[in-house]
């Protein structure tokens, strides 16, 4: 059985200090993302971030290394289309590793509702600086529509997304919002992160009402 994230505040960070930092802020849902090759470095860092993240009880993803991610036991594996066309989701399966797909598009969500994933991500919703994209953002009224299509599935909003804009993601149908600048760029990133926790558990309360 599918279950829901522990979560609606999602960082996306690239190393075990700042998943130590923010879980210990309050995150329980963080990924690790690190655009290296898999290799001793990785391995590293992901052990490093598993233990920070056990100590508090939260949920480590890893972006794009599946074989890590079985090897070393991770509570989810992300990944993009690309990766997907190289990943071994039997043995993901198999491994009791949890699965989130990109998506950015109808045909992508379609292959993404294919692999019966835990959680779909859709991006960018607004314009980031992070990483050249070649989608338009996707706006507020794609995340009402991808909710419709994906049901029970959970649904992670991504891409330019900040403090003030994270209730409308909410309000529109995103069950967790993932972000990297607006807190990691902050003056106090751990304040931040904990104004997340706040705005988006507000955003969820005030969606059922
Ligand atoms: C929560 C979340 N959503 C989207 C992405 C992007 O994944 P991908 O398209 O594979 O690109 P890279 O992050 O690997 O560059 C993500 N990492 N997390
Ligand atoms: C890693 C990533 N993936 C995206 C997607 O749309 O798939 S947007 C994104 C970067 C998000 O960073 P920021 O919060 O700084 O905009
Ligand atoms: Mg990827």
């Amino acid at each position: 059985m599918k279950t829901g994230l522990p979560s609606r505040f999602y960082p996306v960070v690239d190393s075990a200090v700042w998943v130590r930092r923010l879980v210990d802020a309050g995150a329980r849902l963080i990924q690790l993302r690190i655009k290296q090759p898999d290799g001793p470095f990785v391995r590293g860092e992901l052990r490093i971030a598993r233990e920070a993240c056990a100590a508090q009880g939260a949920c480590l993803v890893l972006n794009d290394h599946w074989q890590a991610a079985i090897e070393e036991q991770v509570d989810f594996i992300h990944l993009g289309q690309e990766d997907l066309d190289e990943a071994d989701l039997g043995a993901i399966a198999r491994a009791g590793i949890r699965l989130g797909v990109s998506t950015h598009s109808d045909e992508e969500l379609d292959r993404a509702l294919s692999v019966d994933p835990d959680y779909v991500a859709l991006g960018p919703v607004w314009p980031t600086t992070l990483k050249k994209m070649p989608w338009a953002p996707q706006g507020l009224e794609r995340i009402a529509g991808w909710k419709r299509r994906l049901g029970d599935t959970p649904l992670v909003a991504i891409g330019g997304i900040t403090l003030e804009r994270a209730p409308s993601c909410i309000e529109a149908g995103a069950d967790a919002v993932a972000v990297v600048s607006d807190v990691l760029a902050n003056a106090d990133p751990e304040g931040r992160a904990r104004d997340w926790i706040v705005a988006t558990d507000k955003a969820v309360a005030q969606a059922v009402l």
